[in-house]
């Protein structure tokens, strides 16, 4: 090597450290930078923190849609960290299932009050043709207006018990309503009626089987605009003054609360646990973020599901990510919040 080979390596090899010097620096102001916006951040009021944390899950959130390998996974899973199966369509042989639970009596518990009562008998047609098809079904349907719910025929080995409930003036306090009902429903009159009780929204149509594949001592349905989320994504209550409050950091899915079942004993243990938080909250003069939905999470976050429901029993046509849920069992339909509610 000449005597200026070596002085243009020199020079190269000095640029490359002095380069590096330079990025290591604008790294380390960066982070002294960024560690003084969460200082900043923390001492202004919680809400901007709220509003700091509400902006990275929507970063992340945004990240994650671009992901397809995160997306398959998440779409995929069959299996919850306590080993309790997620139902997908595939994971199961319906042969094998229909010979372990032929004979049980099954019961589907809706309400169906005010305006509702117009999604009661699509509702109950729908079931006609997906729900439990081949077994004994129990329909208890929960109206304020028992003359309004047109007829309809049933197959055999089917009933349909119309029962009479109060409107309460707000949505909110029907919906949470449920709870109540279903604390004396699972007491008094359910063991001696059937095996499994299945309880679900109205507004919703079976538009594909839904069978004994979804039975088990306690099952609940993952929320279908949820099943990619993050666990602090997750819409549970996080009021430490509500019964339902669940902290950051914590939690296994969101469920959603309009399609879920269990044995008749769980279900009474299930709702009498959302029923007592309701009233524990009223008396505080609050309520959860999403009413018994809340509850709902809290519980089964404490009591593990022994079987879990992919969104494909419960879906809804308005939802991103619909090319991973392809069999859509049971489906949202749509309303009009405003008109259907008052
Ligand atoms: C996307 C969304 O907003 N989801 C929440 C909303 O679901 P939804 O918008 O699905 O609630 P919803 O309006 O369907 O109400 C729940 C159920 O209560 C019954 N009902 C309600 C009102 C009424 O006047 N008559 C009647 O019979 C009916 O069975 C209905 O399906 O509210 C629920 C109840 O709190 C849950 O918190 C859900 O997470
Ligand atoms: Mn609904």
């Amino acid at each position: 090597m000449t005597a200026k080979q070596w002085i243009v390596g020199f020079l190269i090899v000095s640029m490359i450290f002095l380069l590096l010097f330079f990025v290591i620096r604008m790294q380390k102001t960066q982070v002294v930078f960024q560690e003084k916006q969460v200082e900043d951040t923390k001492n202004d009021d919680l809400n901007d923190l709220e509003n700091l944390k509400m902006e990275i899950i929507q970063c992340e959130r945004k990240l994650l849609l671009r992901r397809p390998d995160i997306r398959q996974k998440a779409a995929l899973k069959v299996l919850t960290p306590w080993l309790a199966p997620i139902i997908w369509d595939g994971t199961y042989d319906l042969r094998i299932l229909n010979n372990q639970l032929k004979g049980k009596r099954i019961g589907l518990f809706v309400f169906a009050v005010k305006k509702y009562i117009r999604f009661l008998l699509p509702f109950l047609e729908s079931a006609e043709q997906h729900f439990m098809v081949g077994y004994n079904v129990t329909y208890y349907a929960f109206t304020d207006n028992t003359a309004a719910v047109p007829k309809i025929s049933l197959g055999a080995g089917r009933i349909l018990n119309l029962l009479e409930v109060e409107a309460d003036k707000r949505w909110q306090d029907i919906s949470m309503k449920r709870m109540q009902i279903l604390v004396n429903l699972t007491h008094d009159r359910l063991p001696k009626e059937v095996d499994y009780l299945v309880c679900a929204d109205v507004d919703m149509v079976f538009n594909d089987h839904v069978g004994v594949e979804i039975l088990g001592d306690l099952v609940a349905t993952i929320h279908p605009g949820l099943f990619l989320a993050q666990r602090d994504e997750f819409t549970y209550d996080r009021n430490p003054e509500s019964a339902a409050y669940i902290p950051y950091g914590e939690g296994d899915f969101y469920y959603m609360a309009a399609f879920y079942g269990g044995t008749v004993e769980e279900i009474n243990k299930l709702s009498t646990f959302c029923h007592k938080g309701i009233v524990a909250d009223k008396k505080k003069n609050i309520e959860a973020v999403w009413q018994e939905e809340s509850h709902f999470n809290k519980y089964l976050f404490y009591n593990k599901p022994t079987k879990v429901l992919s969104p494909e029993y419960i879906w809804d046509t308005n939802l991103p990510n619909g090319d991973l849920v392809k069999k859509r069992r049971f489906l949202a339909v749509h309303k009009n919040h405003e008109e259907v509610r008052n």
